[in-house]
């Protein structure tokens, strides 16, 4: 009998070791596939739309309260000094546009920043001072907060029947980001909103320094409302009472429903930028080489002025009249954002140049094709010739692939139209390759990304390729059906572009497009991250 006792202490012993080493050295793989067991955001936002939006309406209070169970109220979150940054289009590359200026500004301070989707890797989205959060890092501060949430059961009433038990997957990732940045006190705070702005995880901080809205276009409109301004009145829901709202020239409908959120939260100004005094067109053109494309003035327009209006309002060292400081100059020029309009050459096949761009609304596959179908880049032209141009290309979250490459089709007319070539645009590419965002032939995921992010009908039957493909036969009937490439992975893809790469000498510009998750596993599987 004694043994049997002692074998019982002995077993819950090892097991209370094994539990607390667990507990200790839970790995970055662990917190990944964590994360990826949460509710998905495809999911969070049909619920969304299942409830006719009434979910929304939870959305804050619930986000308060798990921040609470993370042991914070909302007004410690003031601490973080945040730059609230909303918008359809540059988001992104207006948050790393400030974030790179505010590091040549301050480079003794710790500045944090939020953004999303991520490329590769989860942790992409938690920057500190430029970079990821490391592995280590992330692993800890995550299952910190994992563990807070997973032991403490109780919830408020303030939420619908239909409401998973546990934070979905973005407003997980947006409790990891304040409780590191928190932890690590970070100075100033760049925090991109996930989708829209009003409801949003990011959207419970009392008193940010400043916000911003970059340009407003229809995108969400199943979660956010069909017209701009519908669209204008969500992303305006992040101003706040005594907090400057910038943003730069919107169409009418939507600059009018802007103004009047400001007016409604009781913003201190409202300010419509539209350039950078001391700083002309052409010479804000030469200080933008990290991030390619004319739309990027527009943002680091906005970028200069909300790094200007934080900078102010922490130590009122500046003003609008200030000759622009070098260290800004210095802040853009120095900005990167990967997987947005950045060309990349192969390093081993070498005669293959990638062209990457993650839009995937109308309004960016314009600013992508007008960047790609231009001198130098993709366009045939004296310098720099591609003698193939290939596309790839898929579209996620049922977004109208069709009208996308209707969209990019006529933007190469008008292109090359622009550019006075005589190239026929229906010929423009020589192959058009639709392929899944699963990233390798035996069907695997790269690093951070699961099947749940793709419909199951792609990943047994390539319904959305062979839809492109119909598509693009429709839009061009007389491209040739041998070139329509449909795959079933990215490696799939990338071997293609290989063959040719092999076969000839011939240059290859391989353009990337329609969404980040494509662009990321073509980084991954090309091995392209050295440019990240
Ligand atoms: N000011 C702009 N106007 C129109 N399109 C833009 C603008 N800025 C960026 N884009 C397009 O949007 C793409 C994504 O850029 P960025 O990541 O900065 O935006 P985002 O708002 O964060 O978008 P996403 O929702 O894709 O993350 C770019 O590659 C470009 O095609």
């Amino acid at each position: 009998m004694s043994r049997a006792i002692d074998s019982i202490f002995r077993s819950f012993h090892i097991c209370c070791r094994l539990s607390r080493r667990t507990m200790t050295t839970r790995s970055y793989r662990e917190a990944i596939d964590t994360l990826n067991s949460l509710q998905s955001n495809a999911a969070a936002l049909d619920l969304v739309r299942a409830t006719g939006g009434r979910s929304s309406a939870f959305a804050i209070p619930e986000m308060i309260e798990y921040l609470g169970i993370i042991g914070y109220k909302p007004a410690d979150l003031n601490a973080l000094n945040v730059i609230h940054i909303t918008g359809t289009k540059g988001k992104g590359s207006t948050s790393a546009f400030t974030d790179s200026i505010l590091r040549e500004a301050h480079p003794e301070w710790t500045i944090g920043l939020y953004t999303s989707p991520h490329l590769i890797a989860v942790r992409e989205r938690i920057r500190v001072n430029g970079k990821p959060l490391s592995e280590e890092d992330f692993s800890r501060f995550f299952f910190e907060v994992w563990d807070k949430i997973e032991t403490n059961k109780v919830r408020s009433s303030l939420r619908l029947e239909t409401t998973p038990d546990k934070p979905g997957y973005f407003r997980f990732l947006t409790l990891v980001a304040y409780h590191a940045f928190l932890s690590l006190k970070v100075d100033a705070t760049i925090l991109e909103v996930g989708v829209g702005g009003a409801h949003d995880s990011t959207n419970i901080v009392p008193r940010p320094i400043v916000t911003g809205i970059t340009a407003l276009g229809i995108d969400h409109v199943n979660v956010l409302g069909k017209t701009l301004a519908e669209i204008a009145w969500q992303k305006g829901g992040i101003f706040k009472q005594g907090v400057p709202a910038l943003t730069v020239s919107q169409p009418p409908e939507g600059l009018e429903v802007l103004k009047q959120q400001a007016t409604d939260l009781k913003a201190s100004e409202f300010k419509v930028v539209s350039s950078i005094p001391q700083l002309s067109e052409i010479e804000l053109a030469h200080v933008l080489p990290g991030l390619a494309g004319k739309h990027q003035q527009q943002n680091a327009t906005l970028a200069v002025h909300l790094a200007q209006t934080f900078l102010r309002a922490q130590e009122g060292s500046l003003s609008d009249t200030d000759v622009l400081p070098p260290v800004i100059v210095r802040g853009l020029e120095k900005a990167r954002w990967p997987g947005r309009c950045q060309t990349v050459e192969d390093p081993v096949y070498t005669n293959t140049t990638w062209y990457l761009d993650g839009a995937h609304t109308l309004e960016s596959l314009e600013c992508c094709v007008q960047w790609f179908a231009s001198p130098g880049v993709g366009l045939r032209s004296e310098i720099g010739k591609p003698q193939r141009r290939i596309l790839i290309f898929n579209c996620t979250s049922g977004r109208s692939g069709a009208s996308f490459l209707d969209a990019i089709h006529s933007h190469i007319k008008s292109q090359l139209q622009i550019f006075g070539s005589d190239e026929t645009p229906s010929l423009f590419f020589d192959h058009v390759v639709f392929c899944t965002n699963v990233t390798y032939v035996d069907g695997g995921f790269k690093g951070d990304l699961t099947s749940l992010a793709i419909p199951e009908s792609d990943l047994t039957h390539l319904k959305t390729q062979h839809q492109l493909s119909a598509a693009w036969s429709e839009l061009i009937p007389t491209f040739p059906a041998e070139n329509v490439h449909v795959l079933p992975s990215i490696q799939h893809a990338v071997n293609l572009i290989r063959q040719f790469d092999k076969s000839d000498g011939d240059h290859t510009a391989v353009l990337v497009t329609g969404s980040l998750h494509l662009v990321g596993g073509v980084i991954e599987v090309a091995d392209l991250s050295f440019s990240l």
